[in-house]
C-alpha cells in the first residue's frame, strides 16, 4: 500500500509561520499586499487564484486582482506591470503563466520590479537559483515540489530524479534545486525516447506535463516516489494531476495527490515570498 504525501499538512506548517510574520509586519504598519495579474481564464490559473485568495484571507495578506483579455498587447501588459512596480501599496506581483503566444515573454519577464518578483520570473532573480543562491525569491512551484520530497522522510542525497518538464517556470529551476540537494537529475520532455524506461529506473519522478491522468502504474515500480505537479481537468471537468492516482497509489512507495498535494504547498511558498518582499521593503530583513 503506497503512502500519500499530505501537501495540506506541509502547507499548514508554513502557514503558521506566515501568520506570525504578517502580524509582526502589520504591527509595524506594513500591509503585505499581493497583486495578481491574470490573462484569460485558463483552468490552472483560476484554480491557483482561488487557492491564493483563500489563503491570503486566512493569513491576513491583502490581494488586488487584475484580469485582462487574452488579446492584450505586450506593450499594454508592460504598462500595467510598470504601474504595479511603482505602486508602493503593492509588495509582490504574480503574473500567471504560460502567457498567450503573441506576448513577448522575454520583455515581460524583464519588466517586473526585482523586489516584487514573488514568482521569480525576472532573469536576474532566476539566475541566482541557477547559481545555487537561495537568498532571494524562489520559483514557487519548483520550491513546492522540492518541499514535498524533503518532507516525505526520504533522503534526497544521491537519489535519481526524473523531472518531466523543461520550462523555466517549473522543470529547469527545479532541476537546479535538486542538484543543490545532491540529487542526480534527468530532465525529460516531449521528444524523450522511452520515457517509461526512465521513470521506472528513477527513485523519484516529478511530473508537470499538464495531461490529466496520463501516467498509470506501468510507469512506476513499488519503490517509486511520485510528485505530481500537473493541474488540468479530467474528462468530467474535475481538477486532476498527470498521474492516475487510483491506479498508481497502491503500486508505488509514495505519491502526492491532486488536489491536496504540491498545489497547496505552492500557494504557501508564494505567500512566504510576499512576506519576504514586504519585509525587505520595510527594511525589516
Ligand atoms: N506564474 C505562474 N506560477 C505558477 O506557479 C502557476 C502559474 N503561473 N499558472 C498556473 C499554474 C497552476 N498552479 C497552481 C498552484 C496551486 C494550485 C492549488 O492550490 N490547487 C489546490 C486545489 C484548488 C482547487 O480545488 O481548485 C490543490 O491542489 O489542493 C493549483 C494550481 C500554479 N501555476
Amino acid at each position: 500500500m503506497g503512502l500519500t504525501i499530505d501537501g495540506k499538512f506541509i502547507a499548514n506548517n508554513i502557514k503558521k509561520d506566515i501568520i506570525k510574520k504578517v502580524e509582526y509586519l502589520r504591527e509595524k504598519g506594513n500591509i503585505p499586499t499581493l497583486a495578481i495579474v491574470r490573462l484569460g481564464d485558463n483552468p490552472g490559473d483560476i484554480s491557483y487564484e482561488k487557492s491564493i485568495i483563500k489563503l491570503c484571507s486566512d493569513v491576513n495578506i491583502d490581494t488586488k486582482k487584475f484580469v485582462f483579455d487574452n488579446d492584450i498587447s505586450t506593450k499594454e501588459l508592460q504598462q500595467i506591470l510598470g504601474q504595479l512596480n511603482e505602486d508602493t501599496s503593492i509588495s509582490g506581483i504574480l503574473l500567471f503563466r504560460p502567457l498567450p503566444e503573441h506576448i513577448d515573454e522575454n520583455l515581460i519577464r524583464n519588466s517586473i520590479n526585482l523586489n516584487k518578483d514573488v514568482d521569480c520570473m525576472h532573469p536576474l532573480n532566476l539566475e541566482k537559483i541557477f547559481e545555487g543562491d537561495y537568498s532571494g525569491f524562489t520559483p514557487c512551484t519548483s520550491k513546492a515540489a522540492l518541499l514535498a520530497i524533503l518532507n516525505s522522510g526520504i533522503e534526497l542525497d544521491g537519489k535519481t530524479v526524473a523531472v518531466i518538464n523543461r520550462s523555466m517556470v517549473v522543470g529547469k529551476p527545479l532541476a537546479m534545486m535538486l542538484l543543490s540537494n545532491n540529487a542526480t537529475v534527468t530532465i525529460c520532455h516531449s521528444k524523450t525516447h522511452d520515457l517509461r524506461k526512465i521513470t521506472k529506473s528513477s527513485d523519484i519522478v516529478v511530473t508537470a506535463l499538464g495531461r490529466a491522468k496520463y501516467f498509470n502504474k506501468d510507469y512506476f515500480t513499488n519503490e517509486s516516489i511520485v510528485i505530481d505537479v500537473g493541474v488540468s481537468q479530467d474528462k468530467n471537468g474535475k481538477l486532476s494531476g498527470d498521474v492516475d492516482f487510483e491506479d498508481v497509489v497502491n503500486n508505488v512507495r509514495m505519491i502526492t495527490p491532486v488536489p491536496g498535494g504540491v498545489g497547496s504547498i505552492t500557494t504557501c511558498v508564494l505567500l512566504e515570498n510576499v512576506v519576504k518582499a514586504c519585509m525587505k521593503e520595510a527594511v525589516l530583513i
